[in-house]
């Protein structure tokens, strides 16, 4: 394996049951990134971005193939061994942020520190960085519902870092901002990326965004092949 292989998959499969027929979307589908990487995951509606980043997070187990995450096989492992791997190696941003509403911005990012077992005080003082980190500093008091959808979405970015995970992995992050706040969004994505060392794979339709990552991939007869 390469040095510094964050995530890697090896001839992973996926199939759904669909009225009586098999549906299959990844068919032997090979991928790695390593630390520092910034991946775009470019394909079209449908092709199986989605399900690919949910076997890759461990949020699905593969029909056949190999998920390894550090040098370490996950498909063998119990449940909650996935978990524990999930929860410490791997941070999940989404289309829509899914932030806590009756919460503020700087206590939705405490939570999974709180529950990974930090102190009120070590989880107040890492999210307070990484809001100005997000440059939204001035933000920390307000709920979600009082922040702009950048903001929300950055908000939602420094949540998927709290734990310091070693990857990454975004469907459509920027998806409902409008272009100008995705580019800001991505900056900061990107600026986090580059100095915490995280690999990072990002599902977009935006192709201006996919062409300032390091790498592009598709998936193409449930294969993943660079473009
Ligand atoms: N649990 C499931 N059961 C049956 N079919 C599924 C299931 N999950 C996904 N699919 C099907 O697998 C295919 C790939 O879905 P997926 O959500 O991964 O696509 P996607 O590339 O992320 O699409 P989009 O860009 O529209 O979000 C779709 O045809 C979808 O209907």
């Amino acid at each position: 394996m390469k040095r510094n292989v964050v995530l890697q998959l090896t001839g992973v499969e996926r199939h759904y049951g669909q009225g009586g027929t098999l549906l299959s979307i990844l068919k032997g589908a090979d991928f790695s990134i390593s630390k520092g990487e910034i991946v775009a995951l470019v394909a079209p509606s449908g092709t199986g971005k989605s399900t690919l980043l949910h076997v890759a997070g461990l949020l699905e187990h593969p029909d056949g193939g190999e998920v390894n995450i550090n040098g370490h096989a996950c498909d063998g492992l119990s449940d909650e061994k996935r978990t524990a791997i999930r929860r410490s190696q791997i941070g999940f941003v989404y289309q829509f942020h899914h932030l806590l509403p009756e919460f503020s911005a700087l206590e939705n990012i405490m939570m999974p520190q709180l529950i990974a077992g930090l102190s009120w005080k070590e989880a107040g003082e890492r999210a307070g960085q990484l809001l100005d980190y997000m440059r939204i500093g001035h933000r920390g008091s307000h709920r979600p519902g009082e922040l702009s959808g950048g903001e929300q979405q950055r908000v939602a970015i420094a949540r998927a870092v709290a734990n310091a995970p070693t990857l990454l992995l975004a469907d459509e992050p920027t998806g409902n901002l409008d272009p100008e706040t995705a580019s800001y969004v991505f900056d900061a994505l990107e600026a986090l990326v580059r100095q915490s060392g995280l690999a990072a794979l990002i599902a977009t339709h935006n192709h201006e965004l996919a062409r300032r990552m390091d790498r592009r991939v598709t998936i193409s007869d449930g294969k993943i092949v660079d473009f």
